[in-house]
């Protein structure tokens, strides 16, 4: 199996834990977009269920596969979301936010009963950090809240480069919530729950990519099938 067969698979056995009238939460990024497109034909083969999308991007994907979408306005509460991961370290913490969605992802994951990440076998690691971790900000305040961020890494473990994630053009990235992502370069993260907690309380910083306690299940895909880790 390669890395996009991979990605489908795990897809494919998320799906086996939806049931008719739940409320899903749909992830963003290129392994949960199998699932939505799964859920998007179990929908028109009649499947009854209505969903939160976790980006611009999933809700124009939801939407062309025809899944009803809702907003947590009007269903705060959903019973399971499955998305994907940049990382999935012990005890099903996660590094989150690659495609720039984190913010509404941890929002949707947190509204949930439970969540289910899919992944193939490489996103697997036995500590979190070598994917860069995305901190979303505020564009106000930019160069303080760099600072302040370097402090709080500082006051933990040795700081890496702190770049603002750019397009190819050069301009700052623009997340779905008009915020910007630096991608922390940290290497490892030793003590995640720590660091969580550090940058959460940094003024500016509107969300980090670390899930910590957040996700139940991981359904890892590898070259030979497909194994769940739970929590
Ligand atoms: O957190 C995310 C988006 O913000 C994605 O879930 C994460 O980047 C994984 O993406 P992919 O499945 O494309 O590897």
């Amino acid at each position: 199996m390669n890395v996009e067969a991979q990605k489908r698979a795990a897809a494919t056995r998320a799906v086996e834990f939806v049931r008719p009238g739940m409320r899903l939460g749909l992830g963003t990024g290129s392994t949960a977009k199998h699932f939505v497109e799964l859920v998007g034909e179990r929908v028109r083969a009649g499947l009854d269920i209505i969903a939160v999308p976790t980006s611009e991007a999933t809700r124009a994907d939801a939407e062309r596969y025809g899944i009803p979408l809702t907003t947590l306005d009007e269903t705060p509460e959903l019973d399971v979301t499955v998305d994907g991961a940049d990382e999935i370290g012990p005890g099903l913490t996660l590094i989150k936010g690659g495609g720039g969605a984190l913010l509404r992802e941890k929002i949707v994951a947190a509204a949930s009963g439970r969540m289910i990440v899919i992944a193939d076998e490489s996103k697997a690691v036995e500590t979190l950090g070598r994917f860069p971790l995305p901190i979303e900000i505020a564009p106000f305040g930019y160069g303080a809240t760099e600072k302040a961020i370097h402090s709080a890494i500082a006051g933990l473990q040795s700081p890496g480069p702190l770049p603002l994630r750019r397009t190819k053009d050069g301009h700052a990235f623009v997340t779905d919530g008009g915020h910007w992502i630096i991608d922390a370069a940290l290497g490892r993260i030793d003590d995640p729950a720590a660091l969580a907690r550090a940058l959460a309380a940094v003024p500016g910083v509107m969300e980090h990519g670390l899930f910590v306690g957040i996700a139940q299940m991981a359904i890892v895909a590898g070259p030979d099938g497909v194994r769940i880790v739970e929590r």
